[in-house]
């Protein structure tokens, strides 16, 4: 273990920059920054309308409600969340079981052997006392038995009126080698709770105790869309255009985030073109990339405001992405503008998108983690900075280099992103560290 979890921070100790989606106490604004400036005030993107970033967090992450329940038969189940507890339909083990190869046997020692037993075939008859029956690991323990002799602690040898068996590990103690009924769990016990991911061992555990399909939440589904007429599919960089980087980059994210992503398109900077994607729509959440700024084609903000969505996040005070945004369109979905620099983009989807989707996924909330810094990571005097970070010995994190704006070279190395609050955080500070979806049981399509 590299890591430790961050839920040892106590409530007192939790620093502002504590991952809000959790069970720790709500966030704190960050200092520096105005209270009166919050949420919905105004539609302007400086940076006196930013909220803070943990604020920026919570606020998405209550955005919206879980979307409905669908039953997934268990080979389409997997990356939903479940919307109901799982109980045992049946005890676990559902009989009397035997662990191990060798003879079934009732009373003491030697026994007269008789036949012989392999799982998944009937009970049997009951064992008389004195008797051995030869028996498979997962065969049902005949009636009368006591115990199991492994195939290795035992020794046969011809007798008067037939075989018999010997232990040559002495008397087996009731019970050695037998998986008892009921010994995993009983029938209606909780196997697992609302809100946990359907990972591949959840579908093993979930036959095992009996399921054939899964109550599920449904997935959100999401839907790119690329703005920046700089942009290239294809080919080389230059000459002032540059390849399109989160056109590749979001669908398998937001995908391990629990989102159905059903389309990236790219757009051409044109404020009725936007319009008219975003009023078309039907996802529960649109996601665009670039734009988000003030310059002459930046028409995220004059397209919401035409559209009458409601910004409940404009600018959170983080570096990068501060121009990120969160918008309640009409119709009830979501929008997440994204900046178009790349490395603010996935700041973003760690801010906005990530609690946005947990929640109408029905996940529940993780478990942060904090790490201690393996060196001083410079700070900004008044917004966090999210820093992609590689897990080092002792525990440690370690900042990577090429973490500017405009870069990937760092968080495609990364194991996750360090949340360094305002002013920067010392050698050995505890750090809050944001996984990477896939590195906390996120699923590809
Ligand atoms: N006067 C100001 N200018 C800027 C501010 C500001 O506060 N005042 N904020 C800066 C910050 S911070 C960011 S981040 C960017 C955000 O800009 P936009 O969201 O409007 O994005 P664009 O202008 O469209 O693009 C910015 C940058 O990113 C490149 N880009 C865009 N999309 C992609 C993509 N899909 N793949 C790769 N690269 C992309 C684009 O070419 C630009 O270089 O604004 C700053 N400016
Ligand atoms: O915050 Mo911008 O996102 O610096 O690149």
């Amino acid at each position: 273990m590299t890591r430790q979890p961050a839920a040892r921070l106590t409530p007192a100790a939790a620093p502002d920059t504590a991952h809000p989606a959790t069970r720790n106490p709500g966030p704190r604004p960050d200092p520096g920054r105005g209270q009166e400036h919050g949420p919905g005030h105004g539609h302007g993107h400086g940076p006196g309308h930013d909220v803070g970033w943990a604020e920026a967090c919570t606020i998405a992450r209550t955005a919206g409600r879980p979307l409905a329940g669908v039953v997934r038969p268990l080979a389409e189940a997997a990356g939903y969340a479940l919307a109901a507890p799982v109980r045992a339909l049946a005890d676990l083990p559902s009989f009397d079981t035997s662990a191990m190869d060798g003879w079934a046997v009732a009373g003491p020692g030697p026994w007269r052997l008789k036949g012989q037993l392999l799982a998944g075939h009937d009970l049997g008859e009951p064992l008389a006392q004195g008797h051995a029956i030869r028996i498979a690991t997962g065969a049902a323990l005949p009636p009368g038995a006591m115990a199991v002799v492994r195939r290795e602690h035992g020794r046969t040898e011809a007798g008067k009126g037939g075989e018999l068996l010997f232990s040559t590990h002495g008397e087996p103690p009731a019970g050695q080698d037998v998986r008892p009924r009921g010994q995993e769990c009983r029938e209606g016990d909780e196997l697992l709770a609302a809100g946990a991911l359907v990972t591949p061992a959840v579908l093993g555990l979930a036959a095992a105790a009996g399921y054939d399909e899964l109550l599920v939440t449904a997935r959100p589904r999401v839907e790119v869309l690329v703005l920046g007429d700089e942009l290239l599919d294809e080919g080389l960089p230059g000459a002032g255009r540059v390849r399109d980087a989160l056109g590749p980059l979001l669908p398998p994210w937001l995908s391990a985030l629990g989102a159905d992503v059903t389309a990236t398109r790219r757009l051409v900077d044109d404020a009725d073109v936007l319009y008219e994607a975003i009023e078309a729509s039907t996802a529960d959440v649109v996601v665009t990339t670039g734009g988000t700024a003030g310059g002459p084609v930046d028409f995220v903000h004059p397209v919401l405001e035409r559209i009458g969505a409601k910004l409940l996040v404009d600018g959170v005070a983080v570096r990068p992405g501060h121009p990120m945004l969160l918008a309640a369109l009409p119709g009830g979905g979501h929008l997440v503008g994204l900046p178009g620099n790349p490395l603010a983009a996935v700041s973003g989807v760690l801010t906005l998108a990530a609690p946005l989707l947990r929640t109408l996924g029905g996940r529940s909330d993780p478990v942060p983690y904090a790490a201690p810094l393996g060196a001083d990571v410079a700070g900004h005097p008044n917004h966090t900075r999210l820093v992609p970070v590689v897990l080092g010995e002792g525990p440690s994190v370690t900042a990577l280099r090429f973490h500017g704006p405009a870069m990937l070279r760092g968080i495609a190395a990364a194991d996750g992103m360090a949340v360094i609050p305002p002013g920067g955080a010392v050698t050995g500070a505890e750090t809050v560290v944001l996984d990477m979806a896939w590195g906390s049981g996120g699923t590809f399509p």
